[in-house]
C-alpha cells in the first residue's frame, strides 16, 4: 500500500507512490483556495477520506472549540466499522487541548511517546485509541479555532517529515479556506440583513408617501357644499387622464390644493408634481425656469439649469397664475406644448417630454384675449377641461366647517384649548363676502386666535373689505346677500309666520329652491351654521379637521 511505503525510509520510497501523494496534496489545495460556503463541509470530509486512504490510517477528524469549552468533532471520515472520534472536553484532556490552544502540532507514533504529564491523554489513547497520531492546530485569523488530527487505531506508524510537512500547510489552506467562507457568510447575512432593512424602509417609504397624498390630496379639503362636491367629481373625471386642466378661480378660493388633489388621485402621482408661479419670477426669467438653459446662455447664466418640463417628465407640472405670462413666452409655451419637446436657452438640442399640464388663474382668460394679452390659441390648449372654482360667498354654508378646521389647527400650534365659536360670530362669518376667499377666512380665524383667552372664541370679520376689493355689482350677489340678512334676522327660520319666506313675500318652496340656487342650504334644511357648534376639547386623539365633531370633510 502507498502508506506502507511512505512510511519506509525516503529511500524505500516508491517515487511514484510520493508522486501520488503530492499530487493528491496539490489537488486538495487547488479546491480548497475555490471553494464556497455551501459546500466545504462536504469537501473537508471528502479530502479526509481521501487522505486516510493515500496514507493508509484508519480515520481523520477535524473538532472545533464551542463556547462550552468543549472540541466538538465536525467533520470526521474513518474507515468501515471504526467508531469516529466524539470530541473532548478541555478539562478532560488537558495536555492535549493546551497544545492545540499554543498552536503546537502534536504528533506521536506510539502511546509511550507521550510525555508522562499527558496522563489523561494516555489513558483514552490506550482504550479508545489512536495508537499513532497527528494533530495540528485549526488557526482561522491567527486564532486556533479547533484542530484536525489523522491517526491509527489498529496498528502503529510512523509520520516521516515529507507527511507531516504537506499536511501541515494543508491544514493551513483548511483554516484559510474555514475562514474565508465564514467572512462570506458574514457577509451573505449581512447583505440578507441589508435586503430586509432595505424591503422595510421601501415598505415604511410607501406608507409615508400613502400618508403624504392623504395630506396633500382631497382630504385637505374642507367643505360639504353642493358647489365644491360638483368641483371634486370634476376631479374625478379627470384626475386619470392626460387631458391639461384649467383652475379658474378667484385668488384664496383652494385652486392649488385642487391642483394637488388632481396630482394624488392621477397615475402619475408616484412623481412630486412641479410647480411655477408664473406671478412670482422676473419675466426675464420665466422662460429659463420654464424651458432651461446651458450655462452662458445669457449674461448672469452662471450654471446650467434643467427647466420645469424636464424636471416635470412622466409627472404634472403646476402652472400658478398662467394669465400673468408675458405674450412672448406664451408663444413659446405654446409650441413646447404642440411638440411635446422644449430647447434650453442656449441649446439647439431638442429635449422630449411626458408632461401632463395643470394651469390656474383668477384672470378672466375669456376676456383677456378679447383684448389680445392672452393667445387664444394657448387658451384653447390649456382650457381642454375647465374647472371653475366657487367663491366662498357662493358656499357660507362651508364656512362653520373651514372655521372647525383652522381652529383646530391652530389651537394646536397655538396650545390654546378653545371649546366653542361663538354663533353669532359665525353668521357674521357667513354674511361677509370674503373677497379673499378661503385664504382670507383662515388669516381670519388665525387672527382670533392669536386674540382668544378663553374656551369661547368670538371672530369679526375683517372690517375693512373694501379696502380689499370692490362690492360685488352681480344681481346674482344681491340676491344673495339680501337672502342671507333676511334669514339672520329671522334665525335662519324659513317657514311659518314672520319667517323669512313670508318677510321676502315668496312660497317657502320658492325660497327653498332660491337657497339651493345660491348654495345657502339644501332643500329647506337649516343651514349647517345653525346647529350648536361645538369643538371636542380633547381633539380626540387627532388633529385632523375630520375628527371635529360636526365637522365635516370633502372626499374625492
Ligand atoms: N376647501 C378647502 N378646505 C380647507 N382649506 C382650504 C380649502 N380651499 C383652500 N384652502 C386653504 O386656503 C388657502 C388658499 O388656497 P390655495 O392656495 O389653494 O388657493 P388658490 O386659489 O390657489 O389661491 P391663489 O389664486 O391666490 O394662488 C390655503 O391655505 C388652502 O390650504
Amino acid at each position: 500500500m502507498a502508506a506502507e511505503r511512505l512510511n519506509d525510509s525516503p529511500a524505500q520510497a516508491g517515487v511514484d507512490d510520493q508522486l501520488r501523494f503530492e499530487t493528491l496534496m496539490t489537488e486538495l489545495s487547488a479546491k480548497f483556495v475555490s471553494v464556497t460556503s455551501a459546500s466545504i463541509d462536504h469537501e473537508i470530509v471528502e479530502a479526509q477520506k481521501d487522505i486516510v486512504r493515500a496514507l493508509g490510517l484508519d480515520r481523520s477528524t477535524l473538532v472545533q472549540l464551542r463556547d462550552d469549552e468543549r472540541f466538538v468533532a465536525t467533520h470526521s471520515w474513518q474507515l468501515p466499522g471504526l467508531q469516529p472520534f466524539p470530541g473532548f472536553a478541555v478539562k478532560d484532556l488537558p495536555w492535549m487541548a493546551s497544545a492545540i490552544l499554543r498552536g503546537d502540532v502534536v504528533c506521536f507514533s506510539r502511546i509511550d511517546d507521550l510525555p508522562e504529564e499527558a496522563v489523561s491523554e494516555r489513558q483514552v489513547a490506550r482504550k479508545f485509541g489512536p495508537r499513532s497520531n497527528l494533530t495540528f492546530p485549526l488557526k482561522v485569523g491567527g486564532r486556533v479555532i479547533g484542530a484536525m488530527a489523522f491517526g491509527t487505531v489498529r496498528h502503529q506508524r510512523e509520520w516521516p517529515d515529507v507527511v507531516v510537512n504537506r499536511l501541515r500547510v494543508f491544514v493551513e489552506i483548511i483554516g484559510s479556506a474555514l475562514a474565508r467562507t465564514r467572512a462570506e457568510d458574514e457577509i451573505q447575512r449581512a447583505l440578507e440583513e441589508v435586503k430586509r432593512l432595505r424591503d422595510q424602509l421601501q415598505r415604511e417609504n410607501m406608507y409615508l408617501q400613502q400618508e403624504i397624498k392623504t395630506v396633500r390630496g382631497c382630504r385637505g379639503l374642507v367643505g360639504e357644499s353642493y358647489a365644491l362636491r360638483r368641483v371634486l367629481e370634476q376631479v374625478e373625471q379627470v384626475a386619470h387622464t392626460n387631458s391639461s386642466v384649467l383652475l379658474v378661480g378667484e385668488t384664496g378660493t383652494g385652486k392649488e390644493l385642487i391642483a394637488n388633489a388632481l396630482h394624488e388621485l392621477s397615475p402619475r402621482r408616484d412623481r412630486p408634481m412641479v410647480r411655477l408661479n408664473c406671478a412670482a419670477i422676473p419675466a426675464t426669467l420665466i422662460e429659463s425656469e420654464l424651458f432651461g438653459r446651458e450655462k452662458g446662455a445669457y449674461t448672469g447664466a452662471l450654471s446650467r439649469q434643467a427647466g420645469r418640463f424636464e424636471v416635470a417628465h412622466r409627472s404634472t407640472l403646476f402652472l400658478d397664475e398662467v394669465g400673468e405670462l408675458p405674450l412672448e413666452v406664451q408663444v413659446k409655451l405654446l409650441r413646447a406644448l404642440q411638440e411635446k419637446q422644449v430647447e434650453r436657452l442656449g441649446s439647439s438640442k431638442s429635449i422630449s417630454f411626458d408632461v401632463r399640464i395643470i394651469a390656474a388663474t383668477n384672470r378672466d382668460l375669456d376676456k383677456e384675449v378679447r383684448e389680445r394679452r392672452f393667445r387664444d390659441d394657448l387658451y384653447y390648449r390649456l382650457n381642454v377641461f375647465p374647472i371653475r372654482m366657487p367663491a366662498l360667498r357662493e358656499r357660507p354654508e362651508d364656512i362653520p366647517l373651514l372655521v372647525q378646521s383652522f381652529v383646530h389647527e391652530f389651537a394646536k400650534s397655538f396650545c390654546k384649548p378653545i371649546e366653542s365659536v361663538d354663533q353669532g360670530s359665525l353668521r357674521a362669518l357667513q354674511l361677509y363676502p370674503w373677497p379673499g376667499n378661503i385664504r382670507e377666512l383662515r388669516n381670519t380665524v388665525e387672527r382670533a386666535m392669536i386674540l382668544a383667552n378663553g374656551s369661547r372664541l368670538f371672530i369679526s370679520p375683517p372690517s375693512d373689505s373694501s379696502n380689499n376689493s370692490a362690492p360685488s355689482l352681480l344681481l346674482s350677489d344681491a340676491e344673495r346677500g339680501h337672502l342671507c340678512n333676511v334669514l339672520a334676522m329671522t334665525g335662519w327660520r324659513v317657514r311659518g309666520k314672520d319667517g323669512a319666506a313670508e318677510l321676502l313675500g315668496v312660497k317657502p318652496t320658492t325660497l327653498d329652491s332660491m337657497l339651493v340656487r345660491h348654495g345657502i342650504a339644501h332643500g329647506g334644511e337649516q343651514p349647517k351654521s345653525l346647529s350648536p357648534m361645538t369643538l371636542d376639547p380633547s381633539g380626540s386623539g387627532s388633529n385632523s379637521p375630520a375628527s371635529i365633531s360636526n365637522g365635516r370633510r370633502a372626499d374625492a
